[in-house]
């Protein structure tokens, strides 16, 4: 038996996880991450098992694979596989839920700090030798927009609490337990956009979801709002963004994921209240070794115990 992981994260921090699929007699070999379709066809022949970051599991790539019995997505969003195409064919998807929403949190929490203090301009000046008198904005007291209030959302709003934050939120499945617990408002999405001082999505990338946040939308919030996306590339439709920063529209923007990845030389990078990062909010070593355990227990008990794993995507 064999499995081979796309994801560049897997195994990063310890060898558990790989040791744990060699103590069941099952190989491991890494692929690149960026491989082309062509490619990952070729060196997946005779291959049981995937562990996938952000390449595409496609229907044409399901045909070509007989042997292929389990795709793990090495995180949460199953947006890069086709999990309809994967069931009928009798092959498992897996996700990961859980593992790094409070990776994502701290870092969509970071970026809102960054971006109401200008970290990062700041850091940069000072490093060029200036001392400059750089004055932001208040966080401590003001209104954050959760749109998704699911795993990472929830763990958004409870490091919000300890800022002070009139937290309110849209999100199609309220949770009114949890809502009512930290004073949460659900409202209808205008509402959170036109009210919110910051706004965060945590949402998988849908049909529906797809630009969410477009023009429309940049012409409800307030000039002084910033936004953060660490949920998906798409959501956010980027042209519009780089219009509603361009005519200051709003204050800022942060994205970790872009609707093209890996994104080098983006318009949005002439923004100098842009801040880019390389899809890494999830990426803490605690993170990484319950995602890498979680995915080769779930290996096992497909090809080896014969038995349902642990977070099965079903459609
Ligand atoms: N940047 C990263 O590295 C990173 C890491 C982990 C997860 N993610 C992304 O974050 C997303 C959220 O993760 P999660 O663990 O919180 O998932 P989750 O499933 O627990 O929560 C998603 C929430 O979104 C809500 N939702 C669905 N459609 C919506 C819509 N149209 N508008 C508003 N809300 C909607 C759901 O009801 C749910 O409450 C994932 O789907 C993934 O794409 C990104
Ligand atoms: O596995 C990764 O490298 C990131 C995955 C992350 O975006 C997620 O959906 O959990």
């Amino acid at each position: 038996m064999k499995v081979v992981s796309t994801s560049p994260s897997f195994a990063k921090y310890s060898n558990e996880p790989i040791e744990f699929l060699r103590s069941h007699q099952i190989e491991f070999e890494y692929l690149p991450a960026d491989i082309t379709e062509a490619e990952f066809i070729e060196k997946m022949q005779g291959v049981n098992a995937a562990i996938v970051a952000f390449n595409t599991i496609s229907e044409k790539v399901l045909d070509s694979l007989p042997d292929l019995k389990i795709v793990c997505k090495h995180g949460v969003g199953v947006d890069n596989i086709d999990v309809k195409a994967a069931q009928d064919r009798g092959v498992v998807v897996t996700n990961v839920p859980n593992a790094n929403k409070h990776a994502v949190a701290d870092f969509a929490f970071a970026l809102m700090l960054s971006l109401a203090r200008k970290i990062p301009e700041a850091n940069d000046k000072t490093k060029k030798g200036e001392w400059p008198r750089i004055f932001g904005s208040d966080v401590y007291g003001k209104t954050l927009g959760i749109v998704g209030l699911g795993m990472i959302g929830r763990e958004v709003a409870k490091r919000a609490k300890g800022f002070d934050m009139k937290i309110v939120a849209y999100d199609p499945y309220p949770n009114d337990a949890f809502a009512a617990e930290y004073g949460i408002e659900y409202v209808q999405l205008e509402e959170l956009l036109t009210i919110s001082d910051f706004i965060t999505l945590h949402m998988p990338l849908t049909p529906q979801t797809r630009n969410l946040i477009a023009e429309k939308e940049f012409a409800l919030m307030k000039e002084e709002a910033f936004i953060v996306n660490a949920s998906r590339g798409g959501i956010v439709s980027e042209a519009a963004l780089y219009e509603a920063l361009k005519n200051g529209k709003i204050a800022g923007a942060a994205l970790d994921v872009f609707e093209e990845e890996p994104a080098t030389d983006h318009p949005l990078f002439e923004h100098s209240n842009f801040i880019a990062l390389p899809h890494i909010a999830g990426y803490t070593s605690g993170a990484i070794n319950t995602l890498g355990m979680v995915c080769v227990q779930n290996i096992v008990d497909v090809l080896v115990n014969n038995k349902e794993p642990n977070h099965v995507i079903k459609l």
